[in-house]
């Protein structure tokens, strides 16, 4: 159905894409994986025609991709979901929907024609929403459901789905997946892009491996074992060593206390963290545990209760005082809350410190420090963040939670969108903060995350309902997390 071959990209000195190449049968779903910067958005742009190859060509089922500036002809091909929506908040669903091809041929805008033709649409794919709910108020999923019905209703027949998972809880992959496919059996075609690489054993039928901007493996999924998978990435054989952090000593000294903190959808949590502990805390995405840590780290006001750093009540609502506090965090989301895309990778690895810095070759120093320390592939400490793979911005958010040597860390999904490897070497980070008589509470629903925990929290309609020690089952987790309540 599509081919592309010998391409080659490069961003000045980056050569992203390498003379690679990919085929994609009608009605599969592939999948497409490798490291952070191995070149996978890349590919994704030129096969949605979003970027022009230095070299090489596109075709559809054996006719060349239309040109660069006819992005009707590309949107009848292809559509992408990114990671980052792409539509548009305040307009609803059903102008969303249409958007751009509202004119039904009088030249004006027929409202009650809109909106019927949307929720013909939205009863044709089966999603759930009212086609005058303002898209706003969805949720991720729901997005996400609106963006591929409008993909599919422009006619576009292969669907690029780019980390599609990121931001979904257990429940809702699971959804996702079975409207896979369900549109597989109607003769969609998918290329899928993760870095959990269980969901492709469980959704894709091949796999393409991308590595340093080189195409490396195409093999049927079946083939390709979990082991032999990330030795295509990384090129070394030996599997992941996720740090357990059980051998870690907890001193009695605590740093966190949280007492009877309440807030917008979580109340009465209460816990404290000693030095040296990692603290778990997971949830479904309606269970407040987002909520509860952006009041921790001073995002949000709590409407009562307390966060006390060394015993030293914060400032509530305040996120500067919580810095100062020494509360270090990476925030939920890195797009909007964690960096400031146009400044180098230097200013904001350093953005928390930033004041101690009066030389610019110091902070070039830090950022080259950070570089090293969290495995950022880039050009240098001068390259704008806006440059960087998904991955390798999200480790620059990680630098700067750490930047002020904060006494106590709130991580929200601090692994998201970071390569098999990387999450390995940022739990490594995690579990020597820690070591050093950090305390933290790492926010996640990533189980490779919670093990690098001493004890895990997890969340229910905004209350703690259960406390898991070191060495807890998968699915009595994922049970607790999805609210059952057997032991
Ligand atoms: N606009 C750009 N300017 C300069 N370099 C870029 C640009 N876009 C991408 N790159 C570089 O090209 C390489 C490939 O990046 P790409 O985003 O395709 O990686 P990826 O495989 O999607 O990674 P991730 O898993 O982290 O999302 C990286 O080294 C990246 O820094």
């Amino acid at each position: 159905m599509i081919t592309a071959r010998n391409i080659t990209k490069r961003f000045g000195s980056t050569v992203a894409l390498d003379d690679v190449g990919i085929e994609i049968r009608e009605g599969e779903s592939h999948a497409l994986v490798g490291r952070n910067g191995a070149g996978k958005s890349t590919l994704v742009s030129v096969l949605t025609g979003m970027a022009l190859p230095d070299s090489g060509e596109v075709s559809f089922f054996g006719e060349p991709a239309p040109p660069v500036h006819d992005r009707v002809a590309w949107r009848k091909h292809v559509a992408c979901v990114y990671q980052k929506s792409t539509v548009v908040p305040e307009l609803s669903v059903a102008e969303n929907l249409f958007i751009n091809r509202q004119d039904f041929g009088s030249g004006l805008i027929s409202w009650k024609r809109l909106r019927r033709e949307a929720r013909e649409l939205l009863d044709l794919y089966e999603v759930a929403v009212d086609p005058d709910d303002k898209v706003a108020d969805l949720t991720v999923e729901q997005r996400q459901l609106v963006e591929i019905a409008r993909a599919l209703s422009i006619g576009a027949r292969f669907v690029i789905l780019d980390e599609p998972t990121a931001q979904l809880d257990g429940p809702a992959i699971e959804r996702l997946f079975a409207r896979m496919r369900s549109l597989q059996d109607r003769g969609v075609t998918f290329l899928f892009i993760s870095h959990h690489l269980q969901e492709i054993y469980e959704v894709c039928q091949t796999v393409t491996v991308y590595r340093d901007a080189r195409h490396i493996v195409t093999a049927p999924v079946a083939e390709m074992s979990k082991p032999d998978l990330i030795e295509a990435m990384t090129g070394e054989a030996g599997g992941l060593n996720v740090p357990g952090g059980d051998d870690r000593v907890t001193s009695d000294v605590q740093v966190l206390s949280i007492d009877s903190l309440s807030g917008e959808s979580f109340s009465d949590v209460s816990f404290s963290a000693a030095r040296g502990e990692v603290i778990g805390l997971a949830g479904s995405a309606s269970s407040g545990k987002h909520q509860f840590a952006e009041t921790v780290y001073g995002l949000r006001r709590a409407s009562s209760g307390s966060v006390a750093v060394h015993g030293s009540v914060v400032r509530n609502g305040d996120v500067p005082a919580a810095l100062r506090s020494g509360i270090g965090c990476v925030p939920r989301d890195r797009h909007h809350q964690g960096l400031v895309v146009d400044l180098t990778i230097a200013e904001n690895a350093t953005m928390s410190v930033q004041s101690t810095f009066v030389r610019r070759s110091a902070l070039n120093g830090a950022g080259r420090t950070a570089i090293a320390e969290y495995d950022i592939k880039a050009a240098g400490p001068d390259q704008p963040v806006s440059d960087l793979s998904g991955g390798n911005q999200q480790k620059v958010v990680m630098a700067r939670a750490l930047a002020g040597d904060p006494s106590v860390l709130v991580l929200i999904n601090p692994t998201a969108g970071v390569d098999v490897k990387s999450k390995e070497s940022l739990l490594g980070v995690v579990d020597a903060q820690a070591r050093q008589g950090k305390a933290a509470i790492v926010v996640s629903d990533e189980l490779d995350d919670l093990r690098v925990c001493d004890r895990v929290l997890v969340m229910f309609h905004g209350r703690v309902v259960r406390e898991f020690a070191r060495g807890w089952r998968d699915q009595e987790l994922i049970a607790a997390i999805e609210g059952m309540t057997s032991q």
